[in-house]
């Protein structure tokens, strides 16, 4: 693959992205009219996520792990009803939409590395998504809404009872649709540790306007039926027993931070570690019984809840909890582990970085991890010293699409 020519030629459609992209699809359903019906009314969400991924193939290139990615972009199109000839009419729009958007700069050498290209990337999508069949993985679960509870006018807890085993770990995400959204996915984190009668939990923050948040908040009822992927990420336990650790929830991301402490709780009695809950103000604080709760079964789990002072602005909760972090840790001993919005992440991560926290021990689910994987995707649940051996999870999840509040 002729690497430095792939990514010329795409600088230049990145700088036409708008125009490439609806180019690309008017050229797909165009030839494909019944490949319409695939995709969901709302077409502004899957641009964003083509050119994502689009992105991320084109920058890591020479990243071993982008095979593994691929791999799982393949398995999670499952759902999506993907079929060889439609990753065959969408390399033909590609390479037409590639054409138009970069006139002279679209040679004959151009043409060939991005045929040789997009061939090899359907390949390896096409060989993952038959690696997760033979595995008798289903391309979606189906579950049952047993449990469907509002909090104050933002909040809504979900309970799902899938039908067939639906193997997780605690951090990990899903993505759901609904007959009430049909076609759109969106993705939650799962808010518990795997529990014996296999329900999960899942918190959904209403998004003013937000078409899924706002079906699941104000239209789903208990009885229905909703569908879930394939369950990714990589905000996975993975510290060494005896390392001390620290989680950051803000918002909503308090639903995979539950999960992994609830994990904790029942695998390892001697944790040690801390714990901030950050919410916008005192009634955004929704975890905190649950908090105080693992707190008791955790001895060695020190808890801190931050607020923005009444009538802040949101973002002052931050900013104390950036206070917070500067005082009396030694972060150069700690993993840690973060869940919030994307720019709390990014902020988060800076600060932690410079009080000392080693960059590769903060794990969020925001940018695919720089370490590569081998590893197919479980089939099983792992157990906590299997999963302290691997590496991380590899994971394509772009929280950017889920869109953070304005102050
Ligand atoms: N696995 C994960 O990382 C998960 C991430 N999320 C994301 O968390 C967010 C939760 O939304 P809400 O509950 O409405 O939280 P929110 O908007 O109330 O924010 C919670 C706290 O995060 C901080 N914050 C928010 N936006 C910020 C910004 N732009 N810069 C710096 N700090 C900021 C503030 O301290 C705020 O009090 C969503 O964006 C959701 O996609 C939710 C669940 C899991």
């Amino acid at each position: 693959m002729d690497a430095q020519l792939l990514k010329s030629t795409f600088a230049v459609v990145e700088r036409r992205a708008e125009h490439a992209v609806t180019y690309f699809y008017s050229h797909l359903f165009w030839n494909n009219p019944r490949v319409r019906e695939l995709f969901p009314a709302d077409m502004a969400p899957q641009r964003d996520r083509l050119f994502a991924a689009l992105t991320h193939v084109v920058t890591h290139l020479e990243d071993p792990g982008l095979a593994e990615y691929l791999g799982q972009l393949g398995r999670d199109h499952r759902k999506f009803l993907a079929t060889p000839a439609l990753y065959s009419a969408v390399g033909t729009s590609l390479l037409a939409a590639f054409a138009h958007a970069t006139g002279a700069a679209w040679t004959m050498e151009a043409e060939k590395a991005w045929t040789e290209a997009y061939g090899l990337v359907a390949d390896l999508m096409q060989a993952g998504a038959a690696r997760s069949a033979d595995a008798g993985q289903p391309a979606w679960w189906d579950a049952d809404v047993v449990r469907h509870e509002r909090y104050g006018p933002d909040l809504t807890l979900l309970t799902l009872r899938p039908r067939t085993p639906f193997p997780y770990l605690p951090g990990q995400y899903t993505s759901l649709s609904t007959p009430h959204v049909p076609l759109v996915w969106r993705t939650y984190s799962l808010a518990n540790a795997p529990r014996p009668d296999g329900t999960v939990d899942l918190h959904i923050g209403r998004v003013e306007g937000g078409v899924m948040s706002t079906a699941l908040s104000d239209r789903l009822r208990t009885g229905e039926t909703v569908r879930l992927s394939a369950p990714s990420g990589a905000l996975t336990a993975r510290t060494p027993p005896g390392k001390p650790r620290t989680f950051i929830a803000a918002g909503t991301g308090w639903a995979p931070i539950r999960a992994l402490l609830e994990e904790a709780a029942a695998d390892e009695p001697g944790f040690e570690g801390r714990l901030f809950v950050v919410a916008r103000t005192r009634e955004y604080l929704y975890g905190r019984a649950d908090a105080e709760r693992l707190a008791e079964l955790i001895p060695g789990l020190r808890v801190t809840y931050i607020t923005a002072a009444p009538r802040a602005p949101r973002g002052q909760a931050t900013e104390r909890l950036f206070q917070a972090l500067r005082s009396g840790v030694n972060w150069s001993a700690h993993d840690a582990y973060l869940a919030g919005p994307p720019d709390f992440l990014t902020q988060v991560s800076a600060i932690l970085a410079a009080l000392g926290t080693d960059p590769t021990r903060v794990f969020h689910d925001r940018l695919p991890p720089v370490t590569p994987v081998s590893e197919p995707a479980p089939t099983r649940a792992r157990s906590l010293s299997e999963r302290r051996m691997a590496r991380p999870a590899l994971q394509w999840h772009n929280p950017d699409a889920r869109a953070p509040r304005a102050f």
